[in-house]
């Protein structure tokens, strides 16, 4: 079963808000991009304005689609929709107490990712 997920990198000034998993969590941590899971019959665009509302307390304006990555892991596989959320509303924070920075575009590598996220930073560096 794959599991699908909506993701959004969040970018200000240059800078990208990234946010760290809880130890407990699958790829517990690794920094992510905040997002969750995709419910059954809800688009990943409307997962995804759920989800930063859940997670970090913003509403998301303006959206759009980044890239689609396939990924397994070893316990499970993932299909990740990446967003860039260009315009919210609301400060964005850890307001489920998860540890979150904002970060340059070129400091990205210095943070672990999951594996799937490679190509994300990838793709964002070379943007
Ligand atoms: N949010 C997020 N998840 C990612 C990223 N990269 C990556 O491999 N994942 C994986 C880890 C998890 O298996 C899955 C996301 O699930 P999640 O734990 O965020 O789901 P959720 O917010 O609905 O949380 P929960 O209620 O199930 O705890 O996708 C990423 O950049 N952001
Ligand atoms: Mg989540």
């Amino acid at each position: 079963m794959v599991i699908r997920v909506a993701a959004g990198i969040i970018m200000r000034d240059e800078q990208v808000f990234i946010a760290l998993r809880s130890q407990d969590k699958h790829q517990g941590g690794c920094w992510e991009f905040p997002g969750g899971k995709v419910e059954l019959d809800e688009e990943p665009r409307a997962a995804l304005v759920r989800e930063l509302e859940e997670e970090c307390g913003i509403q998301v304006n303006v959206s759009s689609p980044f890239q689609l990555i396939r990924h397994d892991y070893s316990d499970k596989s993932v299909e990740l929709h990446f967003f860039k959320v260009t315009d919210f509303d609301g400060e964005p924070h850890g307001k489920e107490g998860q540890e979150v920075a904002w970060v340059s575009l070129k400091d990205l590598t210095s943070y672990t990712f999951p594996e799937a996220n490679v190509p994300i930073v990838k793709a964002l560096l070379a943007a």
